[in-house]
């Protein structure tokens, strides 16, 4: 039996404490015979007086030296191989584009993730975006060419922001929403004429061309749920999830999660997903002619449709006024069926700034009767009740933002009042507090914010409970909520249907075990090597 010896000195006399921890109990042996009243039952034999010890001290030959040194060598490369293979030296990327060729403008947005993850699963983000100059590319639907001359100072912007040897890789996609939607229905050959010509304008840059295309409603929905729920990791992490509301110029967007809808009740509202192993049964529908612009011209068609030369809008400022022509307010297909006859060219609006006329204008524009469903938002369209935190983003982050109502813990009633007090200000007054605000977008504030409030609590019948869950969002990390990085994910295959398998540590935590088990493995190592300590054996006791 092994006996560990401390040589301690006892306070008195002097004498030196000798531990066994081996044995039942420790002593003081009398002054003499250090051994001679043990109790231990085994005999141990002494060491060497420590004199001795240190002249011998084996931990000194030149054996154990160079042991030693190679243990240590040895412990530094394994942690510098451990900490070299699990760490990427440079961060390389591979790159994504889509051009949202939305119903009042286009912008090019470029994604980027890391190059050595395995089925470029990597974290994908927004490194640049670019507005196109000038309106969407609907609105070239008698210039054709020029819609595709639109892009060009965007797509060479992008040829710079993507290194050269990524250029041939980079998936580059064209999506169009409801602006060529509402085109597509007009005039079928006028819209593919402009999609020819931003065809030919996207094959002429050095990128992975996969075409351009309308998306449906359902996918803009769909994809715009994707994105904001990607962006702020509730898919990867299997949270619940936040429904995405996007407000666009023609057409506006809900989507999200509700446990009381499977997608029985209303299957061409319904968008499955299998992402990261989970199911998602998404709700979703995109309203048509219910952007903020296209809203407008249907409360506008709604007070002209006697064809008058001057109408008071109540949803404009007092003091603002405008001459439109009818024949370009009549001219989309949301409002066409409905122009006056023998309407005159055009007619003054006149602002009045009464928000609750203003509430009522909006309110006209949709139909509240007709539900086939157990229950309905607006127009006889199925929703359930909205469920959960959501996103609002595009046109209601914008007017939200500028009429300082993003803070949605403001009850409704308080919104309302500064509407109704924002509305009612002169315009005069208005265009002082903001003189360099887009005067389109300023004289608008009034009926878009007005717009916004009755859409959320009339149409999709948000509660002031509801309501109060709802952020108004531009970006989320650095990325713009919108369809498009949802879709690009999508087209890449870029959301695994299942979880890919993680690994059991995180890198850190991984190079710290590896160090410590080295480390013990090294000091059990250089222990088998210490000299031989007096052993205790069955020996009959000396006395
Ligand atoms: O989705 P669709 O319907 O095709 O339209 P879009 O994609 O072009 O629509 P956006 O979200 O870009 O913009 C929505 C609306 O917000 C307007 N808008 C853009 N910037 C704005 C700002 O700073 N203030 C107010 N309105 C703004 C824009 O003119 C549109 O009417
Ligand atoms: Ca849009």
């Amino acid at each position: 039996m092994l006996g560990y010896l401390s040589h301690l000195e006892t306070g008195q006399t002097n004498q030196p404490l000798y531990l066994f921890p081996m044995c039942p109990h420790f002593h003081h042996p009398p002054p003499g015979n250090p051994l001679a009243s043990t109790s231990c039952p085994s005999v141990c034999l002494l060491p060497p007086p420590l004199s001795e010890m240190k002249e011998k001290n084996p931990w000194h030959t030149p054996v154990t030296i160079i042991l030693t040194v190679i243990g240590v060598i040895a412990i530094v490369t394994l942690v510098t191989v451990a900490v070299l293979q699990n760490k990427p030296i440079q961060q390389k990327y591979k790159y994504g584009i889509v051009l949202d060729a939305g119903s009042s403008h286009t912008a090019v947005y470029i994604y980027e993730w890391p190059a050595e993850k395995d089925n470029n699963t990597g974290r994908v983000q927004q490194k640049y975006s670019c507005k196109v100059k000038g309106k969407g590319i609907s609105s070239y639907a008698d210039e054709p060419q020029k819609a595709g001359e639109s892009l060009r100072e965007c797509m060479f912007e992008a040829k710079k922001q993507v290194p050269k040897n990524r250029h041939g890789e980079t998936p580059l996609y064209l999506g169009a929403t409801a602006g060529m939607r509402l085109l597509n229905l007009d005039d079928s050959s006028a819209s593919n004429k402009v999609f020819q010509a931003v065809e030919e304008a996207l094959q002429r840059f050095p990128f992975s061309f996969q075409g351009a295309r309308i998306l449906s409603g359902q996918e803009e929905g769909a994809f715009g749920w994707v994105t904001i729920n990607y962006l702020s990791d509730r898919l990867k992490q299997g949270l619940e999830t936040t429904g995405a509301l996007d407000l666009g110029g023609a057409s506006t967007q809900i989507s999200f999660v509700s446990d009381s809808y499977n997608g029985l009740e209303s299957p061409k509202n319904s968008v499955n997903f299998r992402l990261y192993g989970n199911d998602y049964h998404v709700y979703t529908h995109s309203f048509l002619c219910y952007g903020k612009d296209q809203a407008l011209g249907l409360a506008l068609a709604h007070q002209t449709k006697s064809g008058p030369r001057t109408i008071t809008d109540p949803c404009f400022h007092p003091g603002y006024t405008q001459t439109k022509n009818y024949s370009i307010l009549y001219d989309s297909p949301c409002v066409s069926e409905r122009k006056p006859q023998e309407a005159p060219l055009s007619f003054t609006l006149s602002g009045s700034g009464n928000f609750t006329k203003c509430h009522e204008v909006i309110k006209s524009v949709f139909d509240f009767t007709s539900c086939n469903y157990s229950r309905c938002s607006f127009n006889g369209v199925f929703q359930p009740t909205p469920q959960g935190s959501f996103g609002a983003f595009s046109a209601y982050y914008f007017v939200m933002k500028f009429l300082n109502l993003t803070d949605t813990s403001t009850s409704i009633e308080v919104v309302r009042e500064k509407l109704m007090e924002y509305c009612a200000t002169p315009w005069t007054k208005i265009v002082k507090q903001h003189p360099k605000v887009d005067q389109k977008y300023l004289s608008e504030y009034c009926f878009s914010g007005t717009y916004i409030l009755t859409l959320l609590i009339e149409g999709y019948n948000f509660t002031s409970e509801t309501y109060s869950k709802i952020e108004f969002i531009k970006k989320i990390k650095g990325s713009d909520a919108g369809w498009t990085l949802g879709y690009m994910l999508n087209l890449t295959n870029m959301i695994p249907a299942e979880a890919p398998d993680s690994p059991l540590l995180p890198h850190a935590g991984y190079v710290s075990i590896v160090t410590i088990i080295a480390i013990l493995l090294f000091a059990l190592f250089i222990l088998s090597l210490r000299p031989v300590w007096p052993t205790c054996s069955k020996q009959p006791q000396i006395v």
